[in-house]
């Protein structure tokens, strides 16, 4: 079983937090199954004053009985403190305790007064004291409500130094491929395209079996543990499901822009507002814009589902399992294998937008790199840079070498790049060529005779990310 990966920064932030002489309110928040409990269990491994609560969905009575039998076996004095929220907080942090409400908008649900509750005690009982407070919470509206917005009974007062405020994101690709460290780097891109940077859905992979056959086993059998993940998710977080899975499978059908996304779903785009907003509040899409252009102004916009298996899910598996039958035993190789290669190709120019940096590092980027679309033209892979110089790269995850139809088409979309780089005048533009499969001969002596072509294998890619993590 693989031990708790990577976290650092977060674990650092917790620590120093917990060590303080001050009292500290750190929040943490991210999507369900992101990695917040076993964090903040992390963070607590050494720590004997230290009271964790998870909170449920149960009445008011029953949520005060199981936080006082929590805190009982860590300070038994407690027992005989009145049983009300703000007199056991005070209590126990005025002891310099560290106490974590796990789950805290389950809490609020049925006490909505604990977040004044805890405001008050902030201002005016817990100047003194040294403990901490960790709140965490998976539903991102709920936390932004109470404790981040202007506002908000908490707002300001989450600690600042060092900031307490933690969002909790997926494992970085270096991070994620320590569930399965045996893999290449085609297995470990494959892998992470499927399976994204979410422990839990990476702890039942093992690098002792194929791709074919963790997909197999996670996934496509109807026992799997990942089989029916998404969608106990989405009932959890969403009230009516049927628009938004309408609207998720039309994405993971290829559909980016908001209107095909709604018409894809069979809907009209005035009436799909409302689902897009909480898809995006609940952070299971993303949008995108081209580099070059200002996201607050453009109507460039681009969603896509933001985690990977949920992609895979939407693409492959929900509403199919009548083929999956059909096909037994081959159904990874007929239904999936093919489409793999294509499937994981967002994942792969996105790895090459993150090695970009460390590949080129005599260029200091403007912004992060990002891709360019105009009118049906598009560069995988645009970077400007401080200096004028304005990076644009293709990306293919191919099992057949680059051509030069690739290098061909670049230089086209290159030149409707409307891009002006910061001491005025007009970029100088290199493109650079990422390929799993390696460069036809062509290629290879357009770079060795051109000094504005770069060409970057899997292998240098892996390894620019391997260098920057
Ligand atoms: N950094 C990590 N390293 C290894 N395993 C991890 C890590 N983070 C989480 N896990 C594992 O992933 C699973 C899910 O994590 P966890 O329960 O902490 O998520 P959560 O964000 O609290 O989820 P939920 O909101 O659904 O309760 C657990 O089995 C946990 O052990």
């Amino acid at each position: 079983m693989t031990r708790f990966v990577d976290r650092a920064d977060e674990l650092a932030r917790l620590e120093s937090l917990y060590d303080s002489d001050d009292f500290e309110l750190a929040v943490i928040y991210g999507r369900r199954r992101i990695g917040k409990t076993a964090l903040v269990l992390h963070s607590l491994r050494d720590r004997e004053n230290a009271v964790y609560h998870q909170a449920t969905q149960t009445t008011p009575a029953t949520q005060l009985d199981r936080f006082l039998a929590d805190a009982a076996s860590v300070d038994p004095g407690i027992e005989d403190v009145r049983p009300e929220w703000e007199t056991l907080l005070k209590h126990l942090l005025q002891d310099d305790a560290i106490v974590v409400l796990d789950e805290f908008p389950y809490l609020v649900e049925t006490t909505p007064s604990l977040p004044s509750e805890i405001q008050r005690l902030v201002d005016h009982e817990l100047v003194d004291s040294g403990g901490t407070l960790v709140l965490t919470g998976s539903s991102i509206g709920m936390v932004h409500e109470h404790v981040l917005d202007g506002g908000a009974p908490l707002y300001g007062r989450v600690s600042q130094t060092p900031n307490g405020r933690i969002e909790l994101a997926q494992l970085s690709f270096d991070a994620a491929m320590r569930f399965v460290p045996a893999y290449g780097p085609e297995e470990q891109v494959f892998t992470y395209g499927i399976f994204g940077g979410t422990p839990r859905y990476l702890r039942p992979l093992s690098d002792d079996r194929s791709v074919g056959e963790n997909v197999s086993r996670t996934l496509l059998d109807s026992e799997g543990p990942l089989h029916d993940e998404p969608e106990t998710v989405l009932q959890m977080e969403l009230d009516e499901v049927n628009r938004f899975f309408a609207l998720l499978e039309s994405m993971a059908r290829g559909n980016r822009a908001r209107n095909e996304i709604a018409q894809g779903a069979g809907l009209q785009s005035r009436d799909t507002s409302y689902y897009f907003d909480r898809l995006e509040t609940l952070d299971l899409i993303e949008r995108t814009h081209p580099v070059t252009v200002d996201p607050t102004t453009t109507r460039r916009t681009r969603y896509r589902i933001r985690d990977p298996l949920f992609r895979f899910w939407f693409r492959f598996i929900h509403g199919q399992a009548g083929r999956y039958e059909l096909h037994g035993e081959n159904a990874y190789a007929d239904l999936v294998e093919p489409h793999l290669p294509d499937f994981v190709s967002g994942t792969f120019e996105r790895l090459c937008r993150d090695a970009l940096p460390t590949l080129f590092p005599s260029y200091t980027m403007t912004r992060y790199p990002g891709a360019w679309w105009y009118d049906g033209h598009e560069i995988d892979v645009a970077a400007p840079t401080t200096g004028g110089t304005l990076l644009l790269g293709e990306c293919k995850f191919t099992s057949q070498p680059l051509g030069y139809d690739v290098l061909a088409q670049l230089e086209e979309d290159a030149e409707r790049v409307r891009w002006t780089p910061p001491a005025g005048g007009d970029p100088d533009v290199e493109y650079v060529l990422f390929a799993r499969s390696g460069f036809a001969r062509s290629v290879r002596e357009a770079a060795a005779e051109r000094n504005d072509l770069t060409l970057v294998g899997l292998d240098d890619v892996i390894d620019a990310l391997r260098s920057t993590a």
